[in-house]
């Protein structure tokens, strides 16, 4: 529950570290997180290699940050369904295929992106050499 406390840089620090632990579970749970962080990172050096221009790292860091955004909500959100009600339920159904759906659009808009990015440059690439 939420206090009027003073504000204190310690806990501000804190909020960093529960945040850190956050992602260290997404990473260390969920294979497909780890799918999109070597993706991401891959895409982060072809931007670097094909030098791709200003307008079109804001769009490559946004796609990707919205993809890691859904991944850690999808997955908040099992681990409360799951406390929640561990036996097979209708609605806990429901609620995590509309999680999966999340993550499932973001990646596939994350790749479109992607390929609408490097497709041409590679394709130049391949056609100047
Ligand atoms: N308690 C439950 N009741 C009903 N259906 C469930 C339940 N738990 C899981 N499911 C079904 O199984 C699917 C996979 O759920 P799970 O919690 O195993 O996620 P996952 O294997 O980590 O998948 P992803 O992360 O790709 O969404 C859900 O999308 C849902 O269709």
């Amino acid at each position: 529950m939420k206090t009027s406390n003073p504000f204190s840089i310690s806990q501000r620090l804190l909020s960093f570290k529960h945040a850190f632990a956050g992602l260290r579970t997404l990473f260390s749970e969920e294979h497909n997180a780890r799918i999109h962080l070597v993706s991401a990172i891959i895409a982060l050096i072809l931007g670097f290699v094909l030098r791709i221009s200003l307008s079109e790292w804001v769009l490559l860091v946004i796609v990707i940050g919205i993809v890691f955004i859904c991944e850690l909500i999808n997955t908040s959100l099992e681990a409360l369904a799951d406390f929640v009600s561990p036996e097979k339920h209708p609605q806990i159904k429901k609620v995590k295929d509309l999680a999966a759906a999340a993550v499932l659009i973001s990646a596939v808009s994350a790749l479109v992106t992607g390929i609408i990015i490097f497709l041409p440059k590679i394709i130049t690439l391949c056609t100047n050499n």
